[in-house]
């Protein structure tokens, strides 16, 4: 019988720390720690809440009295590195220095690889980062952005993405690569993308373009916001902060949390209503861009995210683009079990881990 690898999977988010014990395919173990803004904020930076968020771990294995000395591997959400082809990495020496330097940018899940190493290093195991959110395979029209000294990226929840676009295809009975989909990861940040045949034609990059998010603004009207970064009322740490954590409803209505902004709306809050079908309307409006981008020939959009567990926002989005293909909804992520079968598929010898240099 072929041997049942021992996994943790870890997913540090924008709003939460997720982690789950696999053995071979099978879930053991799966916990979910929320963070509230006033916590996160309290760090300078991301990868300053290692520590933080390694305590929050342990004290979760220790609760569910899971010993980490039958691991085999421990596999964490891939951040900011340099733009990567799809597949399972291997964390190496020079991917951990880019996370600490946060050399191609801020983002939780730059955590997932730290984490992993940690506790993997001292075990002498090894740890992976599986499609992380810097998966690129846009297209070069898709690339140009309206001046030559910006170009844009792929920064995406590729993970989630690719793991429920399988799951669809599955459902309609071909594989992945058969279709052509709109998939929207609808989390603390959002993404929308246009997925061509399995690959990442187009995305909008989640943390400075598109619709505004519960802690994100979007793409923001240019000549604006430059003025606004030369009034002299922002640095530039406050402003990016302003736009990747402090934006979207946290910046309209103080709390990044859409259960609590919906509850505000079903009391009669207007301007809690108004801010989350502001939302919903961009959404809509990037699904629409990206069907175009796919030439209309759309076998289904893929609703997916912590948002999509709400009917409100899953009706209101449905409204606006029905008109151009099926709907799947699949809330919350499959980020776990992506990351966990990522380092499984290396452990059986299925694929060879990719090296990061
Ligand atoms: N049942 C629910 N109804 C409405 N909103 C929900 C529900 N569950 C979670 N959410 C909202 O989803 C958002 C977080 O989504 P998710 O957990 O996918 O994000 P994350 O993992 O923290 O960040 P990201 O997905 O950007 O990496 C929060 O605004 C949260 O309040
Ligand atoms: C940047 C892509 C992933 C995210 O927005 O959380």
């Amino acid at each position: 019988m072929p041997k049942e690898y021992k996994i943790l999977a870890i997913n540090p988010g924008s709003t939460s720390t997720k982690f789950a014990l696999y053995q071979g395919e099978k879930l053991l173990y799966k916990d979910t720690v929320r963070h509230t803004d006033q916590e996160l904020l309290s760090y300078s930076n991301i990868a300053s809440q290692l520590e933080y968020r390694l305590i929050i771990l342990l004290e979760s294995l220790k609760k569910h009295q899971i010993s980490m000395d039958l691991l085999d591997a421990v596999v964490g959400r891939g951040g900011f590195l340099k733009p990567l082809a799809s597949g399972t990495y291997l964390v190496n020496e020079i991917m951990l220095q880019d996370l600490l330097g946060s050399k191609y940018g801020e983002h939780a899940s730059n955590l997932g690889a730290l984490m992993a190493y940690h506790i993997a290093h001292p075990l002498g195991i090894p740890s992976f980062i599986v499609d992380p959110i810097v998966v690129d395979e846009m297209e070069s029209v898709a690339r140009l952005s309206g001046i030559p000294e910006i170009e844009r990226k792929s920064h995406v929840h590729a993970l989630n993405i690719k793991a429920v676009s399988r799951k669809v295809a599955n459902q309609l009975g071909k594989p992945y690569d058969a279709f052509n989909f709109v998939i929207v990861h609808l989390g603390g940040g959002i993404s929308v993308v246009a997925e061509r045949q399995g690959k990442l034609i187009d995305v909008n990059n989640a943390n400075n373009e598109g619709p505004y998010s519960p802690e994100r603004a979007g793409g923001l009207p240019s000549y604006q916001l430059v003025k606004l970064c030369y009034s002299g009322t922002f640095t530039e740490r406050e402003m990016l902060s302003r736009l990747t954590k402090e934006g979207g409803f946290y910046s309209y209505l103080g709390t990044k949390n859409a259960i609590e902004v919906e509850e505000r709306m079903n009391n009669g809050d207007q301007q809690a209503k108004a801010i989350l079908d502001g939302m919903i309307y961009q959404v809509a409006k990037e699904i629409g861009g990206m069907a175009a981008v796919l030439n209309g020939e759309v076998d289904g959009i893929i609703l997916t995210g912590g948002l999509a567990f709400s009917d409100y926002i899953v009706e209101q989005i449905s409204k606006k683009i029905r008109f151009i293909a099926p709907i799947y909804i699949i809330p919350g992520e499959e980020e776990l079990e992506s990351l966990a079968f990522g380092a499984l598929r290396i452990l059986s010898g299925e694929e060879e881990a990719k090296v990061y240099n």
